[in-house]
């Protein structure tokens, strides 16, 4: 079967032929975030701030993999993660996006149905587990908070030079398989919103395949803001078909027995 993507033949509605647990899994992600009504989030007055712990990356590879555009610094990266719901401490492996073709479309959680025009991803998984010592390991552990996603939500208004380091290099992987070494330091604190109290928290899986149903789930509230310029760069990244990527993002998917978790009212 031709690899999976997010076009009609070998979009998310085609993985469940690869990956049964697309279509079987019961804590599959992304979710539509409701903050009213019955299935709503409930505010959790024990949820703390989420803590990172991340130096500015002095090695990394800016690759783009055909379905999305991926920051990984070198092996020797100290960056932490603690804190919020977890209570473990995590080690970050990679950043990546989702995006879509214009400004209405593009994350992959919904908030009220509410979609933006893109979602910053922050991967990491748990390095104090006795069952695995690596990022593979825990991705293939069945462990069911082997990983820990940071999500953001990136919303369209002013620049952010935070960002500008990353959004400059999108013309330099422009072709599918490509990559760079990235030039110089990279502050990723520096493109967070300060205080990482406002989020939502739930038990899901990878939004690609495999769907391996190991990922702890936060969710910032606060978006990110980029500039339309940034947002059009991530939309000139093709997919390996001579096409742009416009649009990577997962539908979401059925909450089942889940709640949704706030530590906000
Ligand atoms: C296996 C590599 C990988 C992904 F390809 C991916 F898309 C995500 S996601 N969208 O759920 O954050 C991961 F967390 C992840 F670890
Ligand atoms: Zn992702």
């Amino acid at each position: 079967m031709a690899p999976w993507g997010y076009s009609k033949e070998n979009g998310p509605a085609t993985w469940h032929k690869d990956c049964p647990i697309a279509n079987t899994g019961v804590r599959q992600s992304p979710i539509d975030l409701i903050t009213t009504g019955q299935t709503c989030a409930k505010y959790d007055s024990n949820l703390k701030p989420v803590i990172v712990s991340y130096p500015a990356f002095s090695e990394a590879t800016f690759l783009n993999n055909g379905h999305s555009v991926q920051f990984q610094p070198s092996a020797g990266n100290l960056s932490e993660l603690s804190g919020g719901p977890l209570t473990k401490k995590y080690k970050f492996e990679q950043f990546h996006f989702h995006w879509g073709n214009n400004d209405s479309e593009g994350s992959e959680h919904r908030v009220n149905g509410k979609m933006y025009p893109a979602e910053l991803h922050l991967v990491h998984w748990n390095s104090e587990s006795p069952n695995f010592s690596s990022f593979q390991e825990a991705v293939g552990s069945n462990d069911p908070h082997a990983l820990c996603v940071l999500g953001f939500f990136l919303k369209v208004g002013a620049e952010n030079a935070s960002l500008k380091p990353i959004t400059d290099l999108l013309s330099k992987v422009k072709n599918a398989g490509s990559s760079v070494s990235f030039p110089g330091k990279f502050d990723l604190k520096a493109v967070l919103p300060e205080t990482l109290t406002d989020y939502y928290t739930y038990d899901g899986s990878l939004t690609t395949p495999p769907l391996a149903e190991c990922v702890k789930w936060i969710v910032f509230k606060e978006p990110i803001e980029v500039s339309t310029a940034q947002m059009e760069a991530f939309r000139a990244v093709d997919d390996g078909h001579g096409k742009p990527i416009t649009g990577n993002y997962r539908p979401p998917c059925p909450l089942h027995t889940r709640t949704v978790a706030a530590s906000f009212k």
